[in-house]
C-alpha cells in the first residue's frame, strides 16, 4: 500500500519523456476508461463546431473563390454537411474503439480541409489563398480540443502541410516564396498547437494521479485503523480478546439475538496460579495463561466469544444457549483445561492446572450486562470456595437453582 502511493507520488512528478507525466503500466487501463468520455465527448464537439465553421464560411466563396463559387458549395453543403452529419451519428450510435473514432474524426477535418486546398488549385483568385492560413487556423482548434495522442497529432499536422504545399505547387500562383511561409506557418502554428495538447495532457493526467493517490491514501488509513481496532481489542499475551475487545463482540452478539433468547457468562479463573507462578517461574506462568485461553477459545466453540479479563481471569458469553445446555457448556470448558495436563504439582487441588467457572444464565431482554457479570463472579467465588476445579451455575429466572459438578 506504501509502495502504491510511492508509485503515484513518483508519477506526479512528471519525470517522462520532455516532461510528460507518465501513468504507471498498471493504471493505464483505469486512466484510459476515465477519460474516454472526454475524449468521445471531444471529438464530436471538433466535428460540430468544425463543421459550423465550414458552412458558416461559404458567405466568404464569393469573395475567396468568385470563379469556384458552386463548386465551393457543393463541396461545403453537399459532401461535408452531409458527411459530417454522418460522423456524428457514427459517433454516438456505433461502438467502436477510441482510437478508430479519433483517426475517422481527423480524417474528416483532412477532407474538409484537402476540398479547400483543391480550390486554392482551381481558383485563379490570388484570395485563394486565404485558404490555406485559414486551414491553419483550423488545424490548431483541431489539435487543441480533440485531446488526440500526440503521434496522430504529428501525422495530421504534417498531413495538412503536405495537402498545402501541394496546393501551392499546382495553384495558379507560382511563387516559391509561399512554399517558405507555408512550411514556417506550419511550424509557428504546430509548435503551440503541441504544446498546448501536451500541457492539457498532462493536467487530465496529474488529475487522474491525484485522485488515484487520494484514494490510496484512503484505503491505507482504513487499513490502519483497522488494524489498529484490532490490536486494540486482541490481548497480546494470549491472543484472544481483552476486556475492551469481549465487551465489543458481546454488544454485537446482543444486538442479533431476540429479545427472548437466553446469554450465559461464565467467568474461569485458574486455581492457585500464585503457587504456578512460584514454583515454575514467571515465563512458564505466561505460557500456561496462553494455553489455558487458546484451550478456553476451542471448547467455547463457534458460539461463544471468549476474552481475558486480566491476569489468570477469563470470561466466556454465549447467546441463544438453552438452560438444558448450559451445563454440559461450561463442564466442557472446565475440562478442556484439565485436558492439558500442565503439572501443577503445589497445587492442593489436582496436580495439573485446573480452572474454577462460575456461570450466569440471563434472558436477553431483561439482563443487565454488569449484573450478569457480578453474579457469575459470585458464582465462580462459591465455586473457588467449594474446593475448586468445578462449575456453579446461578440461573437467573430460576433464582433458586444451582447447579454444582465438579472435575
Ligand atoms: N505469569 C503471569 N502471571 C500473572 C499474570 N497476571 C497475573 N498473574 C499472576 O496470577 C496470580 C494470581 O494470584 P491470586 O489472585 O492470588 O490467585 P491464585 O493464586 O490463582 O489463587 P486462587 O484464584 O484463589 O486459586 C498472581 O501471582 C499474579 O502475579 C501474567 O500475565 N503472567
Amino acid at each position: 500500500m506504501q509502495e502504491e502511493a510511492t508509485e503515484l507520488d513518483r508519477a506526479l512528478e512528471g519525470r517522462g519523456w520532455l516532461g510528460r507525466v507518465a501513468i504507471p503500466p498498471g493504471r493505464m487501463g483505469a486512466f484510459a476508461a476515465q477519460t474516454q468520455a472526454m475524449r468521445r465527448h471531444a471529438l464530436s464537439m471538433s466535428v460540430l463546431i468544425g463543421l459550423g465553421f465550414y458552412l458558416a464560411f461559404a458567405a466568404g466563396d464569393w469573395f475567396t473563390v468568385p470563379d469556384q463559387v458552386w463548386l465551393a458549395l457543393t463541396f461545403r453543403f453537399a459532401i461535408m454537411l452531409p458527411l459530417g452529419l454522418a460522423v456524428l451519428y457514427w459517433l454516438h450510435h456505433v461502438r467502436s474503439s477510441l482510437m478508430v473514432q479519433q483517426v475517422v474524426t481527423c480524417g474528416f477535418h483532412l477532407l474538409a480541409v484537402s476540398l479547400l486546398a483543391f480550390l486554392v488549385t482551381r481558383s485563379d483568385s490570388a484570395n485563394a489563398l486565404g485558404f490555406v492560413f485559414a486551414s491553419y487556423a483550423a488545424l490548431m482548434a483541431m489539435v487543441i480540443s480533440m485531446a488526440l495522442p500526440v503521434r496522430l497529432v504529428m501525422v495530421l499536422a504534417i498531413t495538412v502541410m503536405l495537402v498545402q504545399a501541394l496546393a501551392i505547387a499546382f495553384g495558379p500562383i507560382q511563387l516559391p516564396i509561399l512554399q517558405l511561409h507555408n512550411l514556417m506557418t506550419a511550424i509557428v502554428i504546430v509548435g503551440p498547437a503541441l504544446f498546448a495538447n501536451r500541457t492539457l495532457e498532462n493536467e487530465r493526467r496529474r488529475h487522474f494521479l491525484l485522485i488515484e493517490r487520494e484514494e490510496s491514501r484512503k484505503r491505507q488509513l482504513a487499513e490502519q485503523r483497522d488494524m489498529l481496532s484490532r490490536l486494540a481489542a486482541l490481548d497480546p499475551l494470549t491472543d484472544i480478546a481483552n476486556r475492551r475487545g469481549f465487551h465489543a463482540a458481546l454488544a454485537s452478539d446482543l444486538g442479533r439475538v431476540g429479545p427472548d433468547a437466553l446469554v450465559a457468562i461464565a467467568m474461569v479463573d485458574i486455581d492457585h496460579f500464585k503457587l504456578y507462578n512460584d514454583h515454575y517461574g514467571h515465563a512458564a506462568g505466561d505460557r500456561a495463561l496462553r494455553r489455558v485461553a487458546q484451550a478456553l477459545a476451542e471448547a467455547a466453540g463457534p458460539v461463544g466469544r471468549a476474552g481475558r479479563l486480566g491476569g489468570e481471569e477469563f470470561i466466556i458469553a454465549v447467546t441463544g444457549i438453552s438452560s438444558e445446555e448450559i451445563e454440559l457448556y461450561a463442564e466442557r470448558l472446565r475440562a478442556s483445561v484439565q485436558r492439558l495436563a500442565l503439572a501443577h504439582c503445589d497445587s492442593s487441588t489436582a496436580d495439573v492446572v485446573t480452572v474454577s467457572v462460575g456461570v450466569v444464565l440471563g434472558l436477553r431482554d431483561r439482563a443487565d450486562i454488569p449484573t450478569l457479570f457480578e453474579t457469575a463472579d459470585a458464582a465462580l467465588y462459591r465455586a473457588k470456595a467449594a474446593g475448586r476445579n468445578r462449575v456453579v451455575i446461578h440461573d437467573l429466572p430460576r433464582p433458586n437453582a444451582e447447579a454444582c459438578r465438579t472435575g
